[in-house]
Protein backbone atom coordinates (compact mmCIF):
# COMPACT_ATOMS: atom_id res chain seq x y z
CA UNK A 1 0.00 0.00 0.00
CA UNK A 2 1.03 3.58 -0.66
CA UNK A 3 2.13 5.38 2.35
CA UNK A 4 0.14 8.10 3.47
CA UNK A 5 1.60 11.44 2.27
CA UNK A 6 3.12 13.59 4.68
CA UNK A 7 0.77 16.94 5.64
CA UNK A 8 4.18 18.53 6.86
CA UNK A 9 7.35 17.08 4.70
CA UNK A 10 10.65 16.86 5.98
CA UNK A 11 13.43 17.63 4.15
CA UNK A 12 16.47 16.48 5.14
CA UNK A 13 19.50 18.47 5.42
CA UNK A 14 23.24 17.25 5.28
CA UNK A 15 24.95 18.93 8.81
CA UNK A 16 27.46 21.37 8.81
CA UNK A 17 31.16 19.48 8.63
CA UNK A 18 32.51 20.55 11.84
CA UNK A 19 29.71 21.89 14.17
CA UNK A 20 30.40 23.65 17.18
CA UNK A 21 30.03 22.39 20.60
CA UNK A 22 26.75 24.72 21.16
CA UNK A 23 25.14 23.39 17.92
CA UNK A 24 26.10 19.97 19.02
CA UNK A 25 24.40 20.42 22.25
CA UNK A 26 21.68 22.25 21.20
CA UNK A 27 21.24 18.64 18.41
CA UNK A 28 21.23 16.51 21.42
CA UNK A 29 18.64 18.50 23.48
CA UNK A 30 16.27 18.35 20.53
CA UNK A 31 16.89 14.60 19.30
CA UNK A 32 15.63 14.21 23.18
CA UNK A 33 12.50 16.36 23.10
CA UNK A 34 11.51 14.74 19.92
CA UNK A 35 11.73 11.64 21.27
CA UNK A 36 8.50 10.17 22.30
CA UNK A 37 9.62 8.12 25.02
CA UNK A 38 11.66 11.39 26.54
CA UNK A 39 8.09 12.84 26.50
CA UNK A 40 5.99 10.34 28.33
CA UNK A 41 8.91 10.17 30.68
CA UNK A 42 9.53 13.98 31.68
CA UNK A 43 5.39 13.91 31.89
CA UNK A 44 5.72 11.49 34.76
CA UNK A 45 9.06 12.73 36.35
CA UNK A 46 8.62 15.21 39.36
CA UNK A 47 11.27 17.75 38.34
CA UNK A 48 10.54 17.89 34.67
CA UNK A 49 6.73 17.19 35.27
CA UNK A 50 5.50 21.15 35.19
CA UNK A 51 7.84 21.96 32.19
CA UNK A 52 6.45 19.05 30.00
CA UNK A 53 3.16 19.88 30.82
CA UNK A 54 3.58 23.53 30.00
CA UNK A 55 4.92 22.67 26.61
CA UNK A 56 2.37 20.61 25.52
CA UNK A 57 -0.27 23.03 26.31
CA UNK A 58 1.70 25.49 24.80
CA UNK A 59 1.81 23.42 21.36
CA UNK A 60 -1.95 22.69 21.99
CA UNK A 61 -2.64 26.37 22.23
CA UNK A 62 -0.91 27.30 18.75
CA UNK A 63 -2.45 24.11 17.29
CA UNK A 64 -6.43 25.41 18.45
CA UNK A 65 -5.56 29.36 18.17
CA UNK A 66 -8.13 29.41 15.22
CA UNK A 67 -10.70 27.67 17.03
CA UNK A 68 -9.97 29.86 20.25
CA UNK A 69 -10.92 32.69 17.96
CA UNK A 70 -13.90 31.79 16.57
CA UNK A 71 -15.15 31.10 20.07
CA UNK A 72 -14.51 34.95 20.72
CA UNK A 73 -15.84 35.87 17.18
CA UNK A 74 -19.18 34.27 17.99
CA UNK A 75 -19.37 35.62 21.09
CA UNK A 76 -18.81 39.33 19.83
CA UNK A 77 -21.51 38.48 17.05
CA UNK A 78 -23.83 37.70 19.63
CA UNK A 79 -23.55 40.44 21.72
CA UNK A 80 -22.67 38.11 24.55
CA UNK A 81 -20.60 40.56 26.43
CA UNK A 82 -23.06 43.62 26.69
CA UNK A 83 -25.88 41.48 27.31
CA UNK A 84 -24.02 39.92 30.43
CA UNK A 85 -23.07 43.76 31.37
CA UNK A 86 -25.90 43.82 33.14
CA UNK A 87 -25.11 41.26 35.50
CA UNK A 88 -25.04 37.28 35.14
CA UNK A 89 -27.80 34.79 33.69
CA UNK A 90 -28.28 31.19 33.81
CA UNK A 91 -27.62 29.38 30.59
CA UNK A 92 -31.01 28.82 29.96
CA UNK A 93 -32.32 32.85 30.09
CA UNK A 94 -28.91 33.39 27.73
CA UNK A 95 -30.21 30.60 25.46
CA UNK A 96 -33.29 32.51 24.46
CA UNK A 97 -31.46 35.75 24.14
CA UNK A 98 -28.93 34.61 21.73
CA UNK A 99 -31.80 32.76 19.65
CA UNK A 100 -29.90 29.54 20.06
CA UNK A 101 -31.11 25.91 21.45
CA UNK A 102 -29.83 25.28 25.21
CA UNK A 103 -27.06 22.88 24.69
CA UNK A 104 -25.32 24.76 21.91
CA UNK A 105 -26.11 27.65 24.35
CA UNK A 106 -24.21 26.09 26.90
CA UNK A 107 -21.39 24.69 24.17
CA UNK A 108 -20.51 28.50 23.85
CA UNK A 109 -21.06 29.69 27.61
CA UNK A 110 -18.56 26.70 28.45
CA UNK A 111 -16.32 27.20 25.87
CA UNK A 112 -15.88 31.14 26.45
CA UNK A 113 -15.55 30.44 30.35
CA UNK A 114 -12.37 28.15 29.89
CA UNK A 115 -10.83 31.18 27.57
CA UNK A 116 -11.52 33.77 30.00
CA UNK A 117 -13.94 35.94 28.57
CA UNK A 118 -16.81 34.71 31.00
CA UNK A 119 -16.65 33.08 34.91
CA UNK A 120 -18.75 30.23 35.89
CA UNK A 121 -20.77 30.49 38.74
CA UNK A 122 -20.81 28.02 41.34
CA UNK A 123 -25.27 28.31 41.32
CA UNK A 124 -24.61 27.55 37.16
CA UNK A 125 -25.04 31.12 36.42
CA UNK A 126 -22.11 32.68 33.72
CA UNK A 127 -21.21 36.21 34.40
CA UNK A 128 -18.43 38.09 32.38
CA UNK A 129 -14.87 37.05 32.82
CA UNK A 130 -11.98 40.33 33.32
CA UNK A 131 -11.39 39.14 29.42
CA UNK A 132 -15.13 39.87 28.71
CA UNK A 133 -15.25 42.96 30.64
CA UNK A 134 -12.11 44.21 29.04
CA UNK A 135 -13.66 44.16 25.67
CA UNK A 136 -16.30 45.81 26.59
CA UNK A 137 -14.42 48.85 27.21
CA UNK A 138 -12.73 48.18 23.82
CA UNK A 139 -14.92 48.09 21.15
CA UNK A 140 -13.04 48.39 17.97
CA UNK A 141 -11.62 44.89 18.95
CA UNK A 142 -15.05 43.35 18.06
CA UNK A 143 -14.45 45.23 14.80
CA UNK A 144 -10.97 43.88 14.42
CA UNK A 145 -12.06 40.41 15.01
CA UNK A 146 -14.64 40.77 12.55
CA UNK A 147 -12.26 41.85 9.81
CA UNK A 148 -10.03 39.27 10.78
CA UNK A 149 -12.64 36.85 8.73
CA UNK A 150 -10.76 38.79 5.66
CA UNK A 151 -7.02 37.91 6.95
CA UNK A 152 -8.35 33.70 7.92
CA UNK A 153 -9.00 33.79 3.94
CA UNK A 154 -5.65 35.18 2.98
CA UNK A 155 -3.86 32.58 5.59
CA UNK A 156 -5.53 29.31 4.13
CA UNK A 157 -2.40 28.78 2.20
CA UNK A 158 0.37 29.98 4.26
CA UNK A 159 3.02 28.26 2.43
CA UNK A 160 2.05 30.04 -1.02
CA UNK A 161 1.50 33.23 0.40
CA UNK A 162 5.35 32.73 1.89
CA UNK A 163 6.34 31.61 -1.65
CA UNK A 164 4.49 34.88 -3.51
CA UNK A 165 2.24 32.27 -5.41
CA UNK A 166 -1.13 32.72 -3.17
CA UNK A 167 -4.15 34.11 -5.47
CA UNK A 168 -3.92 38.14 -4.88
CA UNK A 169 -5.16 38.56 -1.60
CA UNK A 170 -8.30 40.26 0.01
CA UNK A 171 -5.87 42.63 2.33
CA UNK A 172 -4.53 43.73 -0.69
CA UNK A 173 -7.58 44.70 -2.11
CA UNK A 174 -9.19 46.33 1.63
CA UNK A 175 -5.95 48.42 1.88
CA UNK A 176 -6.28 50.24 -1.48
CA UNK A 177 -2.56 51.67 -1.02
CA UNK A 178 -1.10 48.65 -0.78
CA UNK A 179 1.39 48.62 -3.43
CA UNK A 180 -0.71 50.49 -5.58
CA UNK A 181 0.77 52.44 -8.53
CA UNK A 182 -1.33 55.70 -7.97
CA UNK A 183 -2.18 55.47 -4.37
CA UNK A 184 -3.31 58.78 -4.91
CA UNK A 185 -6.39 57.68 -7.09
CA UNK A 186 -8.09 55.98 -4.56
CA UNK A 187 -11.75 56.85 -4.52
CA UNK A 188 -14.09 57.44 -1.34
CA UNK A 189 -15.79 53.68 -1.24
CA UNK A 190 -12.19 52.31 -1.38
CA UNK A 191 -10.85 53.63 1.28
CA UNK A 192 -13.74 54.63 3.93
CA UNK A 193 -13.56 50.85 5.40
CA UNK A 194 -10.36 51.11 6.21
CA UNK A 195 -10.34 54.25 7.63
CA UNK A 196 -13.38 53.74 9.86
CA UNK A 197 -11.27 50.22 11.11
CA UNK A 198 -8.58 52.24 11.48
CA UNK A 199 -10.48 55.51 13.08
CA UNK A 200 -11.98 53.19 15.67
CA UNK A 201 -8.81 51.22 16.63
CA UNK A 202 -6.92 54.72 17.29
CA UNK A 203 -8.65 54.38 20.74
CA UNK A 204 -5.94 51.52 21.44
CA UNK A 205 -3.32 53.88 20.42
CA UNK A 206 -3.35 57.42 20.72
CA UNK A 207 -3.81 58.31 24.54
CA UNK A 208 -0.91 55.91 25.10
CA UNK A 209 1.19 57.90 22.47
CA UNK A 210 0.14 61.34 24.14
CA UNK A 211 0.80 60.09 27.52
CA UNK A 212 4.40 58.98 26.56
CA UNK A 213 4.90 62.17 24.43
CA UNK A 214 3.00 65.09 25.64
CA UNK A 215 2.45 67.77 22.16
CA UNK A 216 2.17 70.77 24.35
CA UNK A 217 5.88 71.17 24.02
CA UNK A 218 5.50 71.66 20.38
CA UNK A 219 3.34 74.42 18.12
CA UNK A 220 2.58 72.42 14.99
CA UNK A 221 1.71 68.89 14.49
CA UNK A 222 2.36 66.96 10.97
CA UNK A 223 0.29 63.75 11.06
CA UNK A 224 1.08 62.00 8.21
CA UNK A 225 -0.68 59.32 6.75
CA UNK A 226 -3.41 60.24 9.63
CA UNK A 227 -6.07 59.04 8.62
CA UNK A 228 -9.38 60.24 9.38
CA UNK A 229 -7.89 62.32 11.94
CA UNK A 230 -8.72 60.19 15.26
CA UNK A 231 -4.97 60.82 16.50
CA UNK A 232 -4.84 64.92 15.33
CA UNK A 233 -8.10 65.35 17.03
CA UNK A 234 -6.56 63.28 20.37
CA UNK A 235 -3.55 65.55 20.06
CA UNK A 236 -5.46 68.73 19.49
CA UNK A 237 -7.40 67.96 22.32
CA UNK A 238 -4.71 66.98 24.76
CA UNK A 239 -3.13 70.18 23.72
CA UNK A 240 -5.26 73.18 23.05
CA UNK A 241 -2.85 75.26 21.42
CA UNK A 242 -1.42 72.98 19.09
CA UNK A 243 -1.74 73.78 15.32
CA UNK A 244 -2.20 70.13 13.32
CA UNK A 245 -2.13 69.61 9.91
CA UNK A 246 -2.72 66.17 8.49
CA UNK A 247 -1.69 64.75 5.62
CA UNK A 248 -3.48 61.59 3.52
CA UNK A 249 -4.27 60.58 0.22
CA UNK A 250 -7.27 62.92 -1.40
CA UNK A 251 -10.17 60.92 -0.62
CA UNK A 252 -9.06 59.74 3.21
CA UNK A 253 -8.23 63.64 3.74
CA UNK A 254 -11.28 64.39 2.50
CA UNK A 255 -13.08 63.12 5.63
CA UNK A 256 -10.05 63.80 8.25
CA UNK A 257 -11.31 67.41 6.95
CA UNK A 258 -15.08 67.47 7.83
CA UNK A 259 -14.40 65.13 11.56
CA UNK A 260 -12.61 68.10 12.17
CA UNK A 261 -15.37 70.59 10.94
CA UNK A 262 -17.52 68.33 12.94
CA UNK A 263 -15.00 68.51 16.08
CA UNK A 264 -15.31 72.09 16.32
CA UNK A 265 -11.40 72.10 15.34
CA UNK A 266 -11.62 73.74 11.83
CA UNK A 267 -9.75 76.90 13.17
CA UNK A 268 -6.37 75.16 14.15
CA UNK A 269 -6.43 71.42 12.03
CA UNK A 270 -6.46 71.05 8.39
CA UNK A 271 -6.42 68.38 6.34
CA UNK A 272 -3.98 67.91 2.65
CA UNK A 273 -4.61 65.26 0.17
CA UNK A 274 -1.95 63.87 -1.70
CA UNK A 275 0.60 60.96 -1.65
CA UNK A 276 3.09 61.40 1.27
CA UNK A 277 5.41 60.01 -1.22
CA UNK A 278 5.63 63.18 -3.53
CA UNK A 279 6.90 65.06 -0.15
CA UNK A 280 5.28 66.63 2.64
CA UNK A 281 4.68 70.50 3.54
CA UNK A 282 6.94 72.26 6.16
CA UNK A 283 5.86 74.18 8.94
CA UNK A 284 5.53 71.82 11.28
CA UNK A 285 8.15 71.40 14.60
CA UNK A 286 6.47 68.12 15.18
CA UNK A 287 5.58 65.13 12.40
CA UNK A 288 3.80 61.71 13.53
CA UNK A 289 3.99 58.45 11.75
CA UNK A 290 1.63 56.31 13.56
CA UNK A 291 0.97 52.95 11.74
CA UNK A 292 2.08 54.50 8.68
CA UNK A 293 6.00 53.01 8.74
CA UNK A 294 5.62 49.21 8.68
CA UNK A 295 3.24 49.29 5.87
CA UNK A 296 5.81 49.93 3.89
CA UNK A 297 8.93 48.27 2.13
CA UNK A 298 12.64 49.46 3.28
CA UNK A 299 13.16 51.76 0.61
CA UNK A 300 9.74 53.64 0.22
CA UNK A 301 9.91 53.54 4.29
CA UNK A 302 12.94 55.25 4.30
CA UNK A 303 12.35 57.61 1.71
CA UNK A 304 9.46 58.74 3.84
CA UNK A 305 11.61 59.49 6.62
CA UNK A 306 14.18 61.47 4.63
CA UNK A 307 10.94 63.60 3.22
CA UNK A 308 9.95 64.20 7.09
CA UNK A 309 13.36 65.38 7.92
CA UNK A 310 13.44 67.83 5.04
CA UNK A 311 10.09 69.44 6.17
CA UNK A 312 11.67 69.52 9.60
CA UNK A 313 13.05 73.00 10.88
CA UNK A 314 16.90 72.47 13.12
CA UNK A 315 15.26 71.04 16.17
CA UNK A 316 12.33 69.40 14.62
CA UNK A 317 10.89 66.02 15.93
CA UNK A 318 9.79 62.86 14.10
CA UNK A 319 7.61 60.87 15.31
CA UNK A 320 7.29 56.91 14.72
CA UNK A 321 5.38 54.94 17.03
CA UNK A 322 3.09 51.39 15.68
CA UNK A 323 3.88 47.85 17.14
CA UNK A 324 7.46 46.76 16.73
CA UNK A 325 8.91 43.39 16.00
CA UNK A 326 10.72 41.58 19.36
CA UNK A 327 8.93 43.50 21.50
CA UNK A 328 9.32 42.07 25.00
CA UNK A 329 6.80 39.73 26.19
CA UNK A 330 5.04 40.73 23.20
CA UNK A 331 7.22 38.77 20.42
CA UNK A 332 4.21 37.01 18.90
CA UNK A 333 2.38 40.33 18.10
CA UNK A 334 5.09 41.70 16.17
CA UNK A 335 6.74 39.16 14.47
CA UNK A 336 4.04 36.51 13.93
CA UNK A 337 0.79 38.56 13.79
CA UNK A 338 2.16 41.68 11.87
CA UNK A 339 4.48 39.81 10.21
CA UNK A 340 1.96 37.63 8.86
CA UNK A 341 -0.70 40.29 8.16
CA UNK A 342 2.01 42.29 6.59
CA UNK A 343 2.90 39.64 4.25
CA UNK A 344 -1.41 38.98 3.44
CA UNK A 345 -1.80 43.03 2.37
CA UNK A 346 1.35 42.50 0.41
CA UNK A 347 3.31 45.36 1.60
CA UNK A 348 5.97 46.35 4.52
CA UNK A 349 7.18 44.43 7.79
CA UNK A 350 7.33 45.08 10.99
CA UNK A 351 10.34 46.01 12.45
CA UNK A 352 12.88 46.46 15.24
CA UNK A 353 12.94 49.29 17.27
CA UNK A 354 16.76 49.13 16.26
CA UNK A 355 15.98 49.19 13.10
CA UNK A 356 13.89 51.72 12.66
CA UNK A 357 16.45 53.62 14.77
CA UNK A 358 19.17 52.98 11.99
CA UNK A 359 16.78 53.88 9.78
CA UNK A 360 16.45 57.25 11.29
CA UNK A 361 20.12 57.83 11.64
CA UNK A 362 20.39 56.76 8.01
CA UNK A 363 17.79 59.64 7.17
CA UNK A 364 19.39 62.25 8.88
CA UNK A 365 18.09 62.09 12.64
CA UNK A 366 20.11 61.97 15.38
CA UNK A 367 19.17 61.46 19.03
CA UNK A 368 16.80 58.89 18.50
CA UNK A 369 14.83 57.59 21.51
CA UNK A 370 12.47 55.57 22.70
CA UNK A 371 9.64 57.08 24.87
CA UNK A 372 7.95 54.11 27.09
CA UNK A 373 4.73 53.70 26.04
CA UNK A 374 2.26 51.87 28.75
CA UNK A 375 0.94 49.03 26.08
CA UNK A 376 4.13 48.01 24.37
CA UNK A 377 2.42 45.50 22.34
CA UNK A 378 -0.39 47.85 20.66
CA UNK A 379 2.39 50.73 20.19
CA UNK A 380 6.26 51.85 21.23
CA UNK A 381 7.43 54.90 20.19
CA UNK A 382 10.22 56.38 18.77
CA UNK A 383 11.19 59.96 18.83
CA UNK A 384 14.28 61.41 16.58
CA UNK A 385 15.39 65.05 16.52
CA UNK A 386 16.36 66.56 13.11
CA UNK A 387 20.23 68.13 13.94
C1 LIG B 1 -10.81 44.90 40.11
C2 LIG B 1 -9.90 43.90 40.69
C3 LIG B 1 -10.16 43.46 42.07
C4 LIG B 1 -8.88 43.35 40.03
C5 LIG B 1 -8.52 43.77 38.68
C6 LIG B 1 -7.41 42.92 38.16
C7 LIG B 1 -6.84 43.63 36.96
C8 LIG B 1 -5.81 44.67 37.18
C9 LIG B 1 -7.26 43.29 35.73
C10 LIG B 1 -6.84 43.99 34.49
C11 LIG B 1 -8.05 44.44 33.73
C12 LIG B 1 -7.67 45.33 32.60
C13 LIG B 1 -7.40 46.75 32.85
C14 LIG B 1 -7.61 44.80 31.34
C15 LIG B 1 -7.32 45.54 30.18
C16 LIG B 1 -7.27 44.91 29.01
C17 LIG B 1 -7.01 45.56 27.76
C18 LIG B 1 -6.76 47.01 27.71
C19 LIG B 1 -7.01 44.79 26.65
C20 LIG B 1 -6.73 45.27 25.35
C21 LIG B 1 -6.74 44.41 24.31
C22 LIG B 1 -6.42 44.84 23.00
C23 LIG B 1 -6.45 44.02 21.90
C24 LIG B 1 -6.88 42.61 22.00
C25 LIG B 1 -6.07 44.62 20.67
C26 LIG B 1 -6.08 44.00 19.47
C27 LIG B 1 -5.62 44.74 18.36
C28 LIG B 1 -5.51 44.26 17.10
C29 LIG B 1 -5.89 42.89 16.73
C30 LIG B 1 -4.98 45.18 16.14
C31 LIG B 1 -4.83 44.95 14.86
C32 LIG B 1 -4.29 46.01 14.04
C33 LIG B 1 -4.20 45.97 12.69
C34 LIG B 1 -4.64 44.82 11.90
C35 LIG B 1 -3.66 47.13 12.07
C36 LIG B 1 -3.51 47.27 10.76
C37 LIG B 1 -2.83 48.46 10.23
C38 LIG B 1 -1.73 48.13 9.24
C39 LIG B 1 -2.28 47.72 7.88
C40 LIG B 1 -0.76 47.06 9.76
O1 LIG B 1 -1.04 49.35 9.06
C1 LIG C 1 -2.57 51.93 8.67
S1 LIG C 1 -3.25 53.45 8.28
C2 LIG C 1 -2.87 54.43 9.70
C3 LIG C 1 -3.79 55.59 9.86
C4 LIG C 1 -3.56 56.40 11.14
N1 LIG C 1 -2.25 56.99 11.21
C5 LIG C 1 -3.82 55.53 12.34
O1 LIG C 1 -2.89 55.08 13.00
O2 LIG C 1 -5.01 55.24 12.59
C6 LIG C 1 -2.14 54.09 7.06
C7 LIG C 1 -2.58 55.41 6.47
O3 LIG C 1 -1.62 55.83 5.51
C8 LIG C 1 -2.30 56.38 4.41
N2 LIG C 1 -1.48 56.30 3.20
C9 LIG C 1 -1.02 55.18 2.60
N3 LIG C 1 -0.30 55.50 1.51
C10 LIG C 1 -0.30 56.85 1.43
C11 LIG C 1 0.28 57.78 0.54
N4 LIG C 1 1.01 57.37 -0.50
N5 LIG C 1 0.09 59.10 0.77
C12 LIG C 1 -0.66 59.54 1.83
N6 LIG C 1 -1.22 58.69 2.71
C13 LIG C 1 -1.06 57.37 2.51
C14 LIG C 1 -3.56 55.54 4.30
O4 LIG C 1 -4.58 56.15 3.54
C15 LIG C 1 -3.92 55.34 5.76
O5 LIG C 1 -4.78 56.35 6.22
Amino acid sequence: MKPAPRAFPMTSVAPPENPSWRDRLLAWRHRLIASPHFQRFAAAFPPTRGIARRNARALFDLCAGFVYAQVLAAALRLDLFRILADGPMTPDALARRLDLPPDRALCLLRAAASLGLLTALRDGRFALGDLGAALLGNPSVAAMVAHHAMLYDDLRDPVALLRGTAAPTRLSGYWAYAGAPDPAGADEAAVAPYGALMGASQALVARDILDAYPLARHAHLLDVGGGEGAFAVEAARSAPELRVTLVDLPAVAARAGRRFAEEGLAGRATARGGSFHDGLPTGADVVSLVRVVHDHDDAPALALMRSARAALPPGGTLLVAEPMAGTPGAEPVGDAYFGFYLLAMGSGRPRKAAELTGMLRQAGFTQVREHRTRRPLLVRLLAARAP
